[in-house]
């Protein structure tokens, strides 16, 4: 997405920095009452998948069986033993930690500002604001296009710290073998004529996005967003979560619930990209994060999105009289030019794509 008007924001690290009242300014309160429930104490019971035993031949039905109750009731599950090691989850960690931590003028080399003036989603900073009713969240990110990898804009890939871009280049290839995998057994669990179908339809052009999350202490957690309401545009997105820091919350049954922190595992949240692929049988969850007022926050995900050029549908295979096809055809460019302004009003733009 780029436009121009954007409203320049203050980085809310800056903010954050700069209160010395226990407020927030107003552009950051939630206002619509639906939202006001700001803090949770039921924890999901979100099921761990070993993924080895996933992968195993003789060995993954009950795993299978897990991987299909995760996505059906959660829609999002985590992975242990997934074979992304833990020194590269660990640099990835620690180089975004140390990106944030710099000075103001170093992390702006990489705005998303161009001239501070015209929005680009790829760089540093904050949403684009584009009306003065819209709630802003408490997050700073870091936004980068990390495959096609001919496709990736290395000028706005952090310097410093000095092996962000390493870190940053083994954590998409590891994770994007792991995201693979995960696809193919979810072909299989809709038994699919082929295993490869959700791999296939990525395209050779698939693109994925690497989106670095900072949400500082905030001052009125129970008044303010980290992130607000919505479902991932993705097909899938792998996140690590901060590794001690919880806030990520998933609507199920009418209820916000907590998603635990599990060491060492990474979450797999479905998009709405497989909902609409899976015609309805796989669904993206409405997730958002809340703040915290002791604690900072910081989270990595990878976007994994079909080609922009291409068009997605249901999937013909899972397409009958009995279950009509639940979603139109949709190019995949269209849908993520819509997103944004669903997500600032805090409406699901898969709705808009439904029969
Ligand atoms: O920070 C998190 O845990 C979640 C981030 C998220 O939902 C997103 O980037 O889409
Ligand atoms: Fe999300």
């Amino acid at each position: 997405m780029g436009s121009t008007g954007a409203a320049r924001t203050m980085p809310v690290q800056e903010l954050a920095g700069a209160l010395g009242t226990p407020d927030v300014p107003a552009p950051y309160v939630v206002r619509t009452h639906k939202d006001q429930q700001l803090s949770s104490a039921v924890v999901a019971p979100v099921p761990v998948i070993d993924h080895g035993r996933l992968l195993q031949k003789d060995d993954s039905a009950n795993e299978a069986a897990k991987l299909r109750s995760a996505i059906e009731s959660w829609g999002l599950f985590m992975v242990s033993n997934h074979g992304v090691d833990a020194a590269v989850i660990e640099s990835m960690r620690a180089v975004s930690r140390e990106f944030f931590r710099q000075p103001l003028e170093e992390k702006q080399r990489y705005s998303n500002l161009i001239c501070g003036e015209q929005f680009q989603s790829e760089g540093y900073g904050n949403d684009w604001v584009s009306s003065p009713d819209q709630t802003r969240d408490w997050t700073d990110r870091l936004y980068l296009k990390v495959e096609p990898e001919d496709e990736r804009r290395i000028a706005l890939w952090p310097e410093h710290p000095e092996n962000f871009r390493d870190a940053l280049h083994e954590f998409t290839k590891k994770c994007g073998k792991l995201k693979d995998e995960l696809l193919r057994a979810m072909g299989k669990l809709l038994e699919l004529d082929d295993d490869d179908y959700f791999v296939d339809q990525l395209g050779e052009k698939a693109l994925t996005n690497a989106r670095c999350s900072y949400y500082p202490e905030c001052p009125r957690p129970e008044l303010v967003f980290g992130l607000k309401p919505h479902s991932d545009g993705t097909v899938v997105t792998v996140l690590m979560v901060d590794d001690s820091v919880g806030g990520l919350q998933v609507l199920k049954d009418g209820v916000w619930w907590d998603v635990p922190v599990v060491p060492q595992t990474l979450l797999i949240l479905i998009g709405d990209q497989i909902e609409i692929m899976s015609n309805g049988i796989f669904k993206s969850p409405v997730h958002r994060v809340i703040t915290n007022a002791k604690k900072e926050r910081l989270s990595v995900a990878l976007d994994y999105s079909v080609d922009p050029e291409r068009e997605i549908e249901p999937s013909p295979q899972l397409v009958n009289e009995k279950r009509p096809a639940l979603y139109r055809k949709v190019k995949v460019k269209d849908y993520i030019a819509t997103y944004y302004n669903h997500f600032f009003q805090g409406e699901m733009v898969i709705d808009t794509i439904k029969i």
